[in-house]
């Protein structure tokens, strides 16, 4: 599976989310992957996925497929036909959270007793369901900007989870954090951190946005999930000057080690390669069921 992670990431066409600036959603961001079957380039895929940063409201993902003729050049076959349309928000959560998963399974320490959420929407409850289901840990904290919605997602689990009044407390002594908050400004700092700890930074999307201060950036490695999406939308990355150390699929194809015995943080800003990828799987299971 890593390896076809690998591939994926590295073979198949993908193109930077295009961020449209449209009042009052405020920010769009328009994400595009192209998928293709065998050499021969035929069955093309072609995904769209619009989401707002700002306001509550559904994504949409939609998939328009065609055979291209046998040539390098992406435009739209005329006319397209549409496959389908799908809630980008679910498919959202997951792709995320199995990303995140990846980098954990790359770079946490070998011993990885506490897990540590920060936030508690969308986001945190997919990377807790993911990360719990494949790894053991032997106790997981959540903290949230109000403590109700903490509760609230604590309620919901069948399994004991800690509720935090800090992001100190829920994050001193944690092997692995995520931060999957709207924070604008940085919660997580560097000096609580525990050496070797691993970070999945999925939060502050925006070149000006930060979810980790500038000790952390600095003194950890650094791994994206692709560098020239983290350059451009990434205000940690930007804001910090801290260099990226290589991109998730570059330590799967084994060009760049997994620096597991150091602070790592992967910071996380999504491909349209990752929504068309998990979007056809989802479309051959409904396919091969109905
Ligand atoms: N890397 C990627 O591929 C993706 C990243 N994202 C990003 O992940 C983050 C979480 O998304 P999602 O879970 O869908 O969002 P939700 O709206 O479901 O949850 C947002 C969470 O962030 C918290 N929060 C909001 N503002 C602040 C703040 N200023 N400081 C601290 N916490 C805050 C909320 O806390 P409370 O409710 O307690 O107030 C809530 O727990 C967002 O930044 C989003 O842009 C989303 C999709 C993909
Ligand atoms: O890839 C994505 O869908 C997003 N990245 C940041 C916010 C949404």
């Amino acid at each position: 599976r890593l390896k076809a992670v690998a591939f994926l990431l590295h073979r198949q066409p993908h193109l930077l989310k295009t961020q449209l600036y449209v009042t009052p959603l405020e920010l769009v961001l328009s994400s595009c992957g192209v998928i293709e079957n065998g050499e021969q380039r035929q069955n093309k895929a072609l995904i769209t996925k619009m989401n707002n940063l700002s306001i509550s409201s559904p994504d949409y993902l939609h998939i328009v497929n065609d055979t291209f003729a046998n040539s390098d050049c992406y435009c739209l076959p005329q006319p397209p036909k549409l496959l389908t349309i799908m809630d980008g928000e679910a498919i959202t959560a997951k792709r995320t959270a199995a990303v995140s998963a990846i980098s954990a399974k790359l770079f946490k320490p070998a011993l990885s007793e506490v897990l540590c959420i920060l936030g508690s929407g969308q986001q945190a409850r997919s990377h807790y369901d993911v990360f719990t289901k494949l790894f053991k840990f032997k106790e997981v904290r959540v903290w949230s900007r109000n403590k109700e919605m903490a509760q609230r997602f604590v309620n919901d689990l069948q399994d004991p989870v800690t509720v935090c009044s800090s992001v100190k407390e829920a994050v001193i002594g944690a092997d692995v954090i995520v931060t999957a908050t709207g924070a604008s400004q940085p919660i997580l700092f560097g000096e609580w951190v525990k050496p070797g700890a691993h970070i999945a930074a999925v939060g502050a999307c925006r070149p000006d946005w930060r979810e980790l201060d500038d000790v952390l950036m600095r003194e950890a490695v650094v791994y994206v999930d692709s560098r020239e999406g983290a350059t451009a939308e990434s205000g940690d990355i930007i804001l910090s000057g801290a260099e990226v150390f290589a991109e998730l699929g570059e330590v799967i194809n084994g060009s760049f080690p997994a620096q597991r015995e150091k602070t790592t943080v992967f910071k996380s800003l999504g491909m349209g390669i990752q929504d068309a990828v998990s979007a056809k799987l989802v479309l051959e299971k409904w396919n091969s069921e109905y």
